[in-house]
């Protein structure tokens, strides 16, 4: 095993698992830490967690065991993935998980390199871009829990860790691997904990990749997998097959739509246009017990449809609010992600074996109620969300995270189905 990866969530581990595989690395995502050691025949191993917004000790207590486990597998390299919009808060995690893995390695350096060009995140003397707007001026200032309202990289992390950033700023990274690393050293030695690297294309990301490769730790979006992954190019063996493990069926398949991302308003609109729809009524999912088996029944009836039937919550910011007033935001999204994993398990129990599922948290959800252990990763149908399947059954699954993938995104999804 060469390189391990501890994600903060479920779709974040299939984004940069997606990368790893995309460059030739054979990878396997488990969700959560295992038990035992395992017998793993892959290059690369992404756990995930659900660390992002729980608890700082919480994370860093699965985080340090993640990274105790992916030690004993004999891991040489290890990256801590985070999202590409830097989600945290004052208190973490970011920061309190990286410091904690810094000291668990006994190191002393690591970067903070969340750009992904290809999905619009980009790095700018050391502020954070979502498609062309600073990250406080984009949607990511009204997260329900990690709004985010500065963009200074090197500000967040200084305000949750223990020490301080620097920064390598693009006019170092276009003079190459080398004039980086001699910039790390150089920060290092003026007592920087961390440092934030630009990065706004995909050449940055290469060189950065490179110059990071004596690090132990490194920490960031998935942007900087590709040029990780390049690294280890020659201890790599049969490239081909590394997709091909992840590839989803033709089967009975299933469209969950727990976000409420612009995007995903956007695709779940444009989705039932085409394919049978149920929009969720969330006083029925707070109130009516027998309201999860009505609609377990109504997917079941439109199974054989041309398009996978979307049952959906997604829902236009001011009907967000709306529900949030009446019954709370946390009872209500609780409401949700409990209606989508008793939903998700049962239509499991009836054959569905292909599950398009969008959101973070609702991935979660879903995962964790299909009883999945962990993942071969396929063929990515967007940048960052790949078909992933189960390790242990035939279960296939798309998990996007709300921002990613285009309009057409659930169509196309289901056009990587082979018999
Ligand atoms: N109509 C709704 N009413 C209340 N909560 C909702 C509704 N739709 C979705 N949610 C909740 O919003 C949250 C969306 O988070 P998540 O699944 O991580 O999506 P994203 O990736 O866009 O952040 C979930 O907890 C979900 O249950
Ligand atoms: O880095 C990213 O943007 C994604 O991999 C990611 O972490 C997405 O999180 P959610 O938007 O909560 O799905």
């Amino acid at each position: 095993m060469l390189l391990g990866v501890i994600a903060d969530d479920f779709t974040g581990a299939t984004d940069i698992a997606g990368f790893l595989v995309e460059n030739g690395m054979r990878t396997i995502q488990l969700n959560g830490v295992p038990k035992t050691t395992l017998d793993i025949d892959a290059d690369a191993v992404v756990i995930s967690l659900k660390s992002r917004s729980c608890p700082v000790d919480e994370a860093i207590d699965t985080s340090v065991s993640a990274l105790n486990w992916l030690r004993q597998q004999g891991c040489q390299q290890f990256y801590f993935k985070y999202c590409s919009t830097f989600d945290s808060t004052r208190e973490g995690n970011i920061g309190p998980v990286t410091d904690a893995l810094l000291n668990a390695l006994g190191e002393d350096f690591t970067i903070v390199c969340p750009a992904l060009p290809v999905n619009g995140r980009t790095v700018f003397n050391g502020h954070l871009f979502v498609m062309g707007e600073l990250l406080s001026d984009s949607g990511m200032r009204n997260h329900p829990v990690t709004p985010m309202t500065d963009s200074s990289l090197v500000r967040l992390m200084d305000n949750q860790s223990s020490g301080t950033t620097g920064l390598v700023n693009y006019q170092t990274i276009e003079q190459g691997a080398q004039a980086v690393a001699e910039r790390f050293a150089a920060l290092a030695r003026e007592g920087h904990r961390y440092t934030v690297l630009d990065a706004f294309n995909q050449s940055h990301l290469e060189t950065l990749g490179e110059a990071v490769k004596s690090l132990k730790l490194v920490t960031g979006g998935s942007g900087l997998a590709s040029g990780i992954a390049k690294n280890w190019t020659e201890h790599l063996s049969d490239q081909s097959s590394a997709k091909q493990a992840g590839k989803p069926q033709q089967a009975k398949t299933v469209v969950l739509s727990g976000s409420c991302s612009i995007m995903t308003n956007q695709q779940v609109a444009n989705y039932a246009q085409k394919a049978p729809h149920l929009a969720l009524d969330v006083k029925a999912c707070l109130e009516q017990q027998d309201y999860c088996e009505s609609v377990f029944q109504w997917v079941l009836e439109n199974l054989e449809a041309d398009f996978a039937p979307m049952v959906y919550a997604t829902a236009e910011p001011e009907v967000l609010k709306a529900i949030q007033a009446q019954y709370g935001a946390q009872a209500s999204s609780h409401a949700v992600e409990q209606f989508f994993s008793q939903l998700a398990h049962q239509l499991k129990e009836n054959g569905v074996q292909n599950f398009i599922v969008a959101g973070g948290e609702t991935s979660g959800v879903v995962t964790q109620s299909l009883g999945v252990k962990g993942f071969h990763i396929g063929p990515q149908i967007a940048p960052g969300v790949p078909w992933v399947k189960a390790i242990d059954s035939k279960l296939s699954l798309a998990l996007k995270s709300g921002n990613f993938g285009d309009v057409n995104f659930f169509e196309t999804a289901q056009g990587f189905y082979h018999d």
